[in-house]
């Protein structure tokens, strides 16, 4: 075979801001701010300058853990510090509606860093995204599979149009995720807090499908009373292609003694190319990075993008780096809280989609 020229690198890595010392503000001390969000801040020289969080000894480890000067019994008191420009949120979903109510008020603040889910359904993500937009202050929403290395290079890839016209695209779950005490009194398992993340790949990937088909069933292990459990989603888009997830939170009787079988993988099909991924998540806080295989019709060869980087905890600098990199440019980020209605609605859709036993239409 003649040779061919080799593909040109992906993109897989975050913007950086210029300035790097624009003053955070965490409220929130718990797993993802204190594992990911501020590991991944500290390693890029970020400024977090101040925590909170609702047991005030929380915030105090967090912030000795990650050298941060001050630490305040409340957000009210926090809000007060005129080094705070950027507000972090990393609160349970049913909280963050009125922690935002709040923060809007304190004229110093520029942007918001809010987490996925934006509130418990798309009517609080609708007025989140309003009071946002009222105060002035920019918001991004932490949908940070986005920034999963390999997620990301995919995106490159489908949309410089190596891999033709998509035609079917799976991302196959088969992972255990810790719980949250907080999902127990919503009654989610899945579906709100993972797929969620699966749900707004497709879009990242495809743009918005024009209808969802879900199904679920109950997770056997969970002991709380559930809307969602193990979920499979269907989406339809107008150019044919067809979307499909599954997403299996129990994974067999693995706890229970099974051998395991455990991963997540996704597939991208178009008609001049596949790419085969493989998200090295479930393996945290061992360092896997994720991995991207793909042919084209054009190399007939498998290409094998290396990185060093992780999903958890180094794509967390991306959605921050994102918001700072819109304020420094007066620009929108890509995951702005107006983009974010739709995968909110999506996932809305998907447990009435469930309940309904029926496809639901998407308007956005
Ligand atoms: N993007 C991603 O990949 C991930 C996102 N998340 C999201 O981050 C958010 C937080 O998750 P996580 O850190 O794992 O959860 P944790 O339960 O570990 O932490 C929750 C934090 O919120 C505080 N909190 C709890 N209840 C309240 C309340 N009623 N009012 C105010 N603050 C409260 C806790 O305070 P304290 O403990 O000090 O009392 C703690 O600081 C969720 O929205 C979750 O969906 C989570 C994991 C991954
Ligand atoms: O967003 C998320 C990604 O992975 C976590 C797994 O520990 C989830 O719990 C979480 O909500």
């Amino acid at each position: 075979m003649p040779d061919r020229p080799a593909p040109e690198p992906l993109d897989y890595l975050p913007t950086l801001p210029r300035n790097l010392d624009v003053g955070i503000g965490c409220i929130g001390a718990g797993f993802i701010m204190a594992d990911c969000h501020l590991v991944a801040y500290r390693e890029a020289g970020l400024q977090p300058v101040a925590i909170t969080s609702r047991t005030a000894e929380n915030a105090r480890r967090v912030a000795e853990r990650h050298s941060i000067g001050s630490v305040y019994s409340t957000y009210h008191e926090m809000l007060q510090d005129r080094r705070v420009e950027v507000v972090d949120i990393a609160v349970p979903p049913d909280c963050l509606l009125d922690v935002v109510r709040d923060v809007v008020k304190s004229p110093q603040i520029r942007g918001i860093l809010a987490q996925k889910p934006l509130g418990v359904c798309l009517d609080q993500a609708e007025q989140i995204v309003q009071l946002c937009r009222d105060a002035g202050i920019t918001l991004c929403v932490n949908q940070n599979m986005r920034y999963d290395q390999s997620v990301r290079a995919c995106h490159h890839l489908i949309h410089r149009g190596d891999l033709g016209d998509p035609v079917l695209a799976t991302i196959d779950m088969r992972a255990i995720p810790h719980w949250m005490p907080w999902q127990q009194r919503q009654g989610w398992v899945t579906c709100r807090i993972m797929s969620i993340h699966h749900l707004d790949t497709m879009r990242y990937w495809f743009g918005n499908p024009d209808r969802v088909y879900a199904s679920f069933r109950t997770d056997p292990r969970t002991q709380f009373d559930h809307h969602d459990g193990i979920g499979l989603y269907i989406l339809e888009y107008e150019s044919g292609l067809r979307c499909m997830i599954c997403d299996d939170v129990w994974t067999g009787p693995a706890r229970e003694g099974a051998a395991q079988a455990i991963g997540i993988t996704y597939r991208v099909e178009g008609t001049e190319g596949l790419a085969l991924g493989e998200i090295g998540w479930p393996k945290y806080p061992e360092r896997t990075p994720s991995t991207l295989q793909y042919s084209t019709t054009s190399t007939g060869i498998w290409h094998r993008p290396q990185w060093d980087q992780v999903w958890f905890p180094d794509a967390f600098l991306g959605p921050m780096a994102e918001l700072l990199v819109a304020l420094e440019t007066d620009s929108q980020p890509a995951i702005n809280g107006d983009d974010n209605l739709a995968t909110m609605a999506l996932v809305d859709a998907c447990y009435q989609s469930a309940r309904e036993h029926r496809a639901v239409e998407l308007d956005r």
